[in-house]
């Protein structure tokens, strides 16, 4: 048996990747892969609590970083170390990189001391494969826009936010350019999803 893999999905809001990851999942599928779809923050019945607040109350900016990593690692400890232990494949709407992105390029906080949570939560885990969606962050509003739905406390940061949570995402991007796959989010939706398949074809075999 192939050891079960980690893959995630990042960008910024609007990007597209809860659209891609349906692809994913029906990629996994038709190779008889078994996998379990999750997200951050979420995840876990905790996580999801967590979520509810962190979308949509007003916190310090430290308290929002930790409670993050908070939903983490109740995510790592109850579903992620589990699923690859037992052979499950896990795929996850963002992990830290998110956070790295959001909280220390989009809020500004210390990287330094979210390095070291980074340590302290999951010392031996990381990705095996994550896919940044990469938007400018103008059609990335606009297509939020047109879903219609209420934005939450992120989606209703302005563009120069989201200009600098995208700069982090590919500063990561660039320094780990074997975890990462960098897909160009302003294809057609079939164009972005047959890079992907692409992708996890190189990566993880037919
Ligand atoms: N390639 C694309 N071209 C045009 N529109 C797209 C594309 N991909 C997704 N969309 C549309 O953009 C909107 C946001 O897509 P989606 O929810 O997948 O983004 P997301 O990155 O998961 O956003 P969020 O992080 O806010 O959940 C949806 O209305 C979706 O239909
Ligand atoms: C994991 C994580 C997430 N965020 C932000 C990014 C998004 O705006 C929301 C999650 O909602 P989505 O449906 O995935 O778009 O949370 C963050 O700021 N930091 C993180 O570590």
């Amino acid at each position: 048996m192939t050891t079960a893999k980690f893959i995630t999905f990042e960008g910024i809001d609007g990007a597209g990747k809860s659209s891609q990851i349906a692809r994913c999942g029906a990629w996994l599928q038709a190779r008889g892969i078994d996998f379990v779809h999750t997200r951050e923050p979420g995840g876990t019945p905790l996580g999801e609590k967590l979520r509810e607040l962190l979308l949509h109350e007003d916190m310090h900016l430290e308290t929002e970083a930790m409670l993050m990593f908070a939903a983490r690692r109740e995510h790592l400890a109850a579903l992620i170390e589990p699923a690859l232990a037992r052979g499950t494949w896990v795929v996850s709407d963002r992990f830290s990189d998110a956070t790295f992105a959001y909280q220390v390029g989009g809020r500004g906080l210390d990287a330094d001391k979210f390095r070291r949570l980074e340590q302290w939560v999951h010392p031996d885990r990381q990705p095996d494969l994550t896919f940044l969606f990469d938007l400018d962050p103008a059609i990335a509003a606009q297509r939020l826009a047109g879903t219609g739905q209420a934005p939450d406390r992120f989606e209703r940061e302005q563009a120069d936010f989201f200009a600098r949570v995208r700069a982090a995402y590919l500063a990561r991007a660039t320094a780990d350019p074997t975890r990462f796959c960098v897909i160009d989010a302003t294809g057609t939706p079939e164009a972005i999803g047959a890079r992907l398949e692409d992708t996890l074809r190189e990566r993880f075999g037919s």
